[in-house]
């Protein structure tokens, strides 16, 4: 993003504030959203906004909507989980926030900037400075260790004190003692930490998980979530995609899909309750 420094915190001023249209009280979200409202932070800065977005591709026999008419005001110190059946458009939205991906339609905003038909130039420093992906597969490079790994976010980031970061994310998610080791010496969760520690190295506001729990074991899985809602807790935006209602327990705020369309936005139904008490 033009003139954001890339060694930063989540949330700090720099990403707030800009004129076109942060930090207003109207970027709270949904109709339905009032009380995650506070949770999402959204007072200090909305760091996604998109609104009437739509997606179709077309092919040459028939064409697919997969999303239609979103919109949506997410801001920071929330963790969002995004649920919905296989083929309503939940990767696709991520991709759109990503900037992987334009809309047909409609407006996207991160940190107040429209990257919607934006220069490659602007897309790519969005990518660079504001996003982090992480896959249900991981995606580590097979041939550099977890901290090489690691270090590869923050140096994309073009940040600061790289090596220091690198160390001190690494430990962040317990895995201090595995940064020698390569992804193929590693269990499937401790990839899943590389790869989120990856993204946390970047410095960037808003990660997005596509089914980041999708291949572990449930308790492997719990650990996942706990990192990811820290994240949260400490400032970024969090969403996370999953096919699983349990997982949506946890989050701030929910919102579902159903045929490309936002069919619920708000609290978890039952309320917020801790990772530790979830069932899969
Ligand atoms: N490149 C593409 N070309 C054509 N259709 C596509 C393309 N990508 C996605 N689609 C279609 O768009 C719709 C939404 O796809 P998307 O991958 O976003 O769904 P999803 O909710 O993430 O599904 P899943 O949970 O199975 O991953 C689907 O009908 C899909 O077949």
């Amino acid at each position: 993003m033009p003139g954001g420094p890339a060694d930063r915190e989540p949330g700090t001023a720099d990403r707030t504030g800009t004129a076109e249209g942060t930090g207003t009280a109207e970027g709270t979200g949904s109709a339905d959203g009032s009380e995650s409202a506070d949770r999402t932070g959204t007072a200090e800065a909305v760091r996604i906004d998109l609104v009437g977005v739509g997606k179709r591709y077309d092919g040459r026999a028939t064409g697919v909507t997969a999303l239609a008419d979103v919109t949506l005001r997410v801001g920071a110190r929330c963790l969002l989980v995004i649920l919905g059946p296989s083929g309503c458009g939940k990767t696709t939205l991520l991709n759109l926030i990503g900037t992987l991906d334009t809309p047909t339609t409609g407006t996207v905003r991160l940190d107040g900037v429209d990257v919607t038909r934006a220069s490659r130039r602007i897309r790519r420093e969005a990518r660079r400075e504001a996003v982090s992906f992480v896959f249900q597969s991981f995606n580590l490079f097979p041939a550099l260790t977890a901290r090489e790994n690691v270090r590869f976010g923050a140096d994309v980031a073009g940040r600061d004190r790289a090596g220091e970061v690198t160390d001190e994310v690494l430990a962040g998610v317990g895995l201090a003692e595995r940064a020698a080791h390569f992804p193929h010496q590693l269990s499937g969760g401790e990839q899943q930490r590389v790869a989120i520690a990856r993204a946390i190295a970047t410095g960037n506001p808003i990660l997005l998980a596509d089914e980041p729990t999708g291949e572990l074991d449930v308790a492997t899985g719990v650990r996942i979530l706990e990192l990811l809602r820290g994240q949260s807790a400490q400032g970024r935006t969090v969403l996370v995609v999953t096919h699983n209602r349990e997982i949506a327990r946890i989050a701030d705020r929910v919102i579902e899909l159903s045929g490309g369309r936002i069919v619920h936005d708000g609290p978890p139904p039952g309320g917020q309750v801790p990772v530790a008490e979830l069932r899969w």
